[in-house]
């Protein structure tokens, strides 16, 4: 056992006493940035050597406003690094049946590396079976049976983009994680258990919290490192978190303000918690712009993997896979 605790690790160069009276914050956006300056580089690096072009398939069905936004900034942020971005806006109304035709034929598109199929689907569309069509190799959102899998052995896979995030971040901020406490509050199939299994492959000691669990705020005042993604604004008050623990907040829900505007908050309530974790991330600027960050390493990575392996290994890629 490690005896290393968060607010010893937390006294260095730059954790501990930042700007909010207690807490660094940690900046996602300049994170995500820097990640994405090193993959269009990576990208232009794989064109000249290879001739291939990594391309992303993002299909939509539906008009939500707010994941329309959402799905053209992948694409801007897609043509940003180089690569090529292929949108699949369908209605409402699309059937199960016709949604799998065109996951089949994208499957079999030499041109597309990565296909993101934008959840929540509508009610009358099965989403296992959907993210279970698309061929493991191209799913970058790491959801499929496969991946998620590979994930639970500790095989080489793809991982899913938010997980993947968080532990970047943590990694960046803390370094080694062994023999730290983790509590992950949330069980999703898209971010809380793929969470917690980085983090126990990390070496942590991983508590994971759920909607049956009697005293969450017990189990995350043991925690070194509390990754929170609930989707319930502001649930993680000051009496949840040890002092200087390092804090990662994925939720993001926009609320409307007292003058009639609407601002985005996290799972956290930053300003009980500030004061006394060791580092936090903020909301908006924290793990959200590490997801699409994230994404479009997936999709290099998967373009790495349909020309064999010698690619991602020259690419230093230790988590590529073998097969
Ligand atoms: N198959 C699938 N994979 C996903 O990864 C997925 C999905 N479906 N459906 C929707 C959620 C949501 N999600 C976000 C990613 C980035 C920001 C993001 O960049 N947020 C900015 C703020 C953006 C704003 O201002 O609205 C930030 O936190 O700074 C937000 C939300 C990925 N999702």
């Amino acid at each position: 056992m490690s005896e290393k605790t968060a607010s010893e690790t937390a006294s260095g160069s730059t954790g501990g006493a930042g700007e909010n009276g207690g807490a660094s914050l940690i900046d996602g956006r300049a994170f995500a940035k820097n990640l994405r300056q090193r993959t269009a580089d990576e990208v232009k690096a794989f064109h000249e050597k290879h001739g291939v072009t990594p391309g992303l398939a993002v299909v939509l069905v539906g008009n939500d406003p707010a994941s329309e936004v959402y799905v053209r900034n992948k694409a801007l942020e897609t043509h940003r690094v180089g690569m090529r971005s292929f949108m699949h806006m369908l209605p409402e109304t699309t059937s199960e049946g016709s949604l799998l035709h065109l996951i089949e034929r994208l499957n079999e598109d030499p041109e597309i590396h990565g296909i993101l199929v934008q959840l929540p689907l509508p009610k009358h569309i099965d989403p296992f079976r959907v993210t279970n069509a698309i061929a493991p190799n191209k799913d970058v959102d790491g959801l499929g049976e496969v991946n998620a899998g590979r994930l639970m052995t500790g095989l080489p896979g793809i991982i899913p983009c938010t997980p993947l995030g968080c532990l970047m971040l943590l990694k960046s901020e803390l370094g080694d994680l062994r023999g730290l406490n983790a509590t992950v509050i949330g069980a999703s199939n898209l971010v809380g258990k793929p969470m917690a299994l980085l983090l126990l492959n990390e070496g942590c000691t991983v508590s994971i919290c759920h909607i049956d669990t009697v005293d969450p705020a017990a189990v995350a005042r043991t925690a070194d490192i509390l990754v929170v993604a609930t989707g319930n604004s502001r649930l993680v008050k000051k009496d949840w978190v040890k002092p200087g623990a390092t804090v990662i907040d994925v939720g993001i829900t926009r609320i409307p303000t007292e003058g009639g505007k609407t601002r985005l908050v996290g799972d956290v309530d930053f300003d009980e918690v500030a004061p006394i974790a060791g580092r936090i991330t903020p909301v908006p600027g924290g793990v959200g712009p590490m997801t699409i960050a994230c994404l479009l390493r997936n999709t290099l990575k998967a373009a790495r993997m349909s020309i064999g392996d010698k690619a991602c290994k020259e690419s230093g890629d230790k988590n590529w896979l073998p097969y």
